[in-house]
């Protein structure tokens, strides 16, 4: 018989009833021990459904309250003394590093959170000190969620995040020199009094997560694991069975870690991303060991490919028997949204081709059975094949006019008519720009008016024309208000956008939309991303009604906003059957289209934002990586190169750093860059010490997560800085980002000080020349 597995299981419940709840105790409308409840009927909920459909290896631990890893940075009393200090409880300790905490005389900022490898999960990164002990903590979680499985009647498997991982994914707090990983033997002993105690509650099997073998490790950390697992190996009759898992990334580059797991249980590894790596796995484990079958994508929304995985099963069953296979989820099913039943207004003939997690688990369970008695499962086989069949070809996965147009994609099409001196001469006469121009991201607030009204027109309770009128209401006072301000290039302020991707894939066809599915993007925030089903086109302009509006209107030239074609690509679910770089390019096609309808209707500044650029690089450097680059890249300029070469391109980043990523986006070729900065002090900025940057930018000058008004002293002080680096002509200044989440008087106060601090440095540059 094979074993059917899970990795993890989201956490938020069918109507993110957990961030709901822990919303609300934040909030002081419901107690911590109401919260408590909330998390055991979740934790009850989802072991319920993996048993009802069959799988043999449950998960625990794998809930968390915030975040998995904040979870461990508790469990080893790796808590800074900060925290400690304020004498919280231990959830409002927890949650005071999580997310900070401000109540009383206490006023503590939250511990650094950082993208979960390349998922648009957050985890909270363990911040470590020169001096740094662990000790276990009292009660542990993961010995008290297995036993109340237990208590349940489910026998689960506890998910631990390994030592090697934890510290790596670590780093020393402020003030420290510590190297995290150089505190592995003082980790180790910790795991292993929490391995004794959860054999000793009943635990046969435990899943140690170690993900970061998928990373290029420096040696330090590549060393650390032999020891660690020796000493852990060497309590093996004291401590539960132990599966290795790692996912999002092939671990063959860092097979020489392996000896260190050889007396361990098992390995898995993510047949989704990697399949590849099966045949050189299988050569690797040793003779005993279990292969855990990451087939199931625990990352993306598709219905498994059953003959696929089921391909792969074959190829382990035969070198090792089925005794030594697990059929696995490739991941934690942390990534996909909870389940497809609550869809009720997907079209029907895209439901057949979804599976979230709830439908996932069954898959898990179905391959098990199919790959040793394929006759037990006939009936699910023969529906997952039709369904495969249904989407390969139907007319919304295939559009031959799309696959036509990228045949047509030539090289000359990446690349704009004149270099960039030329271009900026004839801008300048075109556009008339001040020294040191003023400008902002694109959105302004979005009031509650503004939501108001789009609900009603939702739900069908104003018209189109209705909605319209609101909107243009709310660009005129947009103008209005850049009027007053005196800035230099306007913005209509995008108040028609729900969101800066689903706008786009509302009006782009290859798209669908859930009502439902919500995704942990970190805490109790949440994302629900659109779908990518098939090749997309534009059918028609997207976004020229507005910015025309806006253009007849202004006294200044007036931005076009669009989101470019890879955070479009980034932000949704892909699509598994061809490659992201050829989703990329449909993308940018529609984008060009949009840029030169909006240059034949009077815009000739148009931005394409790309905040997303960075989070795409893949883990590892090397081929992957440059293949990744050259085709986001392209995609960008092929969207914005089909312009005059007086039409102004601008493209915005932000929410990462770009220091070490610089390069790309000075390989857009764009005319403008906006990047966010005023965090990040001033890191970015160093780039230009080495290398003099060629076009023109503007490094944010103030934080717009923060609603406060940044004073005109501060604001100087920035530009000041940004002069050392930058040459004065070609300096922008503008926000860090879009202002859709500030207040009117936020927005007008910063803005007012910005333009201030701008042309005191004009007045200045003037008297110099
Ligand atoms: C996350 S980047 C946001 C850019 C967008 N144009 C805005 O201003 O909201
Ligand atoms: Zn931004």
């Amino acid at each position: 018989m094979v074993q059917s597995a899970v990795l993890g299981f989201p956490r938020m419940g069918v109507l993110r009833d957990l961030k709901k709840a822990n919303e609300a105790y934040w909030a002081e409308k419901i107690s911590q021990a109401d919260l408590l409840a909330e998390g055991k009927r979740l934790r009850l909920a989802h072991w319920k459904i993996q048993k009802e459909a069959g799988v043999d290896i449950i998960p625990s631990n794998d809930f968390s309250f915030y975040d998995h890893i904040l979870d461990h940075i508790q469990l080893f009393n790796a808590v800074p003394e900060r925290y400690r200090r304020q004498k919280l409880s231990p959830l409002d300790e927890y949650f005071a590093m999580g997310r900070g905490h401000q109540k009383g005389d206490v006023d503590v900022p939250a511990l650094e959170m950082v993208k979960w490898f390349d998922s648009n999960y957050h985890y909270v990164k363990p911040t470590l000190q020169d001096n740094q002990t662990f000790a276990l903590a009292e009660d542990p979680k993961p010995v008290r969620e297995f036993l109340e499985a237990k208590e349940a009647g489910f026998h689960t498997r506890p998910v631990l995040v390994g030592p090697v991982s934890f510290l790596a994914l670590g780093k020393a707090d402020r003030g420290s020199k510590v190297d995290p990983i150089s505190l592995i033997d003082k980790l180790v002993p910790v795991y292993i009094e929490l391995l004794k105690q959860l054999k000793a509650a009943g635990a046969d099997h435990v899943q140690i997560d170690e993900p970061v073998l998928v990373f290029d490790l420096r040696p330090e950390v590549k060393a650390a694991f032999k020891p660690a697992y020796e000493a852990i190996s060497a309590q093996a009759s004291e401590i539960p069975a132990i599966t290795i898992a790692t996912y999002f990334g092939d671990i063959v580059h860092n097979f020489d870690v392996l000896p260190a797991f050889a007396n361990l249980h098992g390995l898995h590894v993510d047949l989704v991303r990697h399949p590849e790596q099966l045949e050189p796995v299988l050569k690797q484990l040793g003779p005993n060991q279990v292969l855990s079958a990451g087939v199931v994508d625990g990352r993306n929304i598709w219905k498994n490919n059953f003959q696929k995985s089921l391909d792969l099963l074959h190829t382990a069953i035969k070198a090792l028997g089925p005794e030594r296979v697990v059929v696995a989820t490739s991941s934690s099913l942390l990534h996909v949204p909870h389940t497809l039943a609550s869809e009720k207004k997907l079209p029907a003939d895209v439901y057949e081709w979804f599976s979230f997690a709830v439908e996932k688990v069954k898959e898990v369970a179905i391959l098990a059975k199919a790959v040793v008695d394929p006759e037990s499962v006939r009936a699910e086989l023969d529906a997952n094949a039709a369904a495969m069949k249904s989407r390969a070809e139907s007319a919304r996965t295939n559009d031959p006019a799309v696959a036509e147009r990228q045949a047509q994609v030539t090289d000359a099409m990446h690349h704009r008519q004149s270099d960039f001196e030329t271009r900026y001469a004839k801008q300048r006469t075109h556009l008339s720009l001040p020294l040191f121009p003023t400008t902002t991201i694109g959105s302004f607030p979005q009031t509650n008016e503004i939501r108001i009204q789009r609900a009603k027109f939702t739900k069908g309770e104003i018209t189109a024309e209705q909605y319209d009128e609101f909107i243009k209401k709310e660009i005129d006072l947009a103008i209005q208000i850049q009027d007053e301000l005196g800035l230099d290039v306007y913005v209509h302020g995008e108040p028609e956008r729900n969101d800066m991707v689903q706008y786009f894939g509302e009006r782009l066809k290859g798209f669908v939309f859930t009502t439902h599915a919500w995704v942990q993007s970190y805490g109790s925030r949440c994302v629900r991303p659109p779908i990518i089903v098939g090749d997309i086109s534009r059918p028609a302009p997207m976004t020229v009604k507005e910015s025309k509006y806006a253009a007849e209107r202004s006294k200044k030239p007036m931005k076009g906003m669009l989101t470019g074609p890879v955070t479009c690509l980034r932000w949704s679910f892909p699509r598994d059957d061809v490659h992201q770089s050829v989703q990329c390019q449909q993308l940018a096609l529609a984008l060009r289209d949009e840029v030169l309808d909006l240059e034949k209707n009077g815009i000739y500044v148009i931005q394409v934002d790309e905040p997303a650029l960075r989070e795409g690089l893949p883990l590892r450097k090397g081929p992957e990586r440059d293949a990744y680059l050259k085709w986001a890249v392209n995609s960008f300029k092929l969207a914005t190169a089909g312009v005059q070469d007086s039409t102004q391109i601008h493209s915005h980043f932000c929410y990462s750093e770009f220091q070490d990523f610089f390069y790309a986006i000075a390989a857009l070729d764009a005319d403008v860059l906006s990047i966010e900065n005023s965090k990040s002090d001033a890191k970015l900025l160093k780039v230009f010490e080495d290398e003099a940057y060629p076009r023109h930018i503007g490094p944010g000058v103030y934080d717009i997560h923060s609603p406060r008004i940044p004073p005109e002293s501060e604001i100087r002080q920035r530009i000041q800085e940004m002069l050392q680096y930058l040459r004065p002509e070609q300096l922008w200044i503008n926000p860090d980002c879009g202002l859709k989440t500030r207040k009117w008087d936020e927005v007008k106060g910063a803005l007012t000080n910005m333009v201030k601090a701008a042309q005191y440095f004009r007045e200045q540059y003037a008297n110099k020349a």
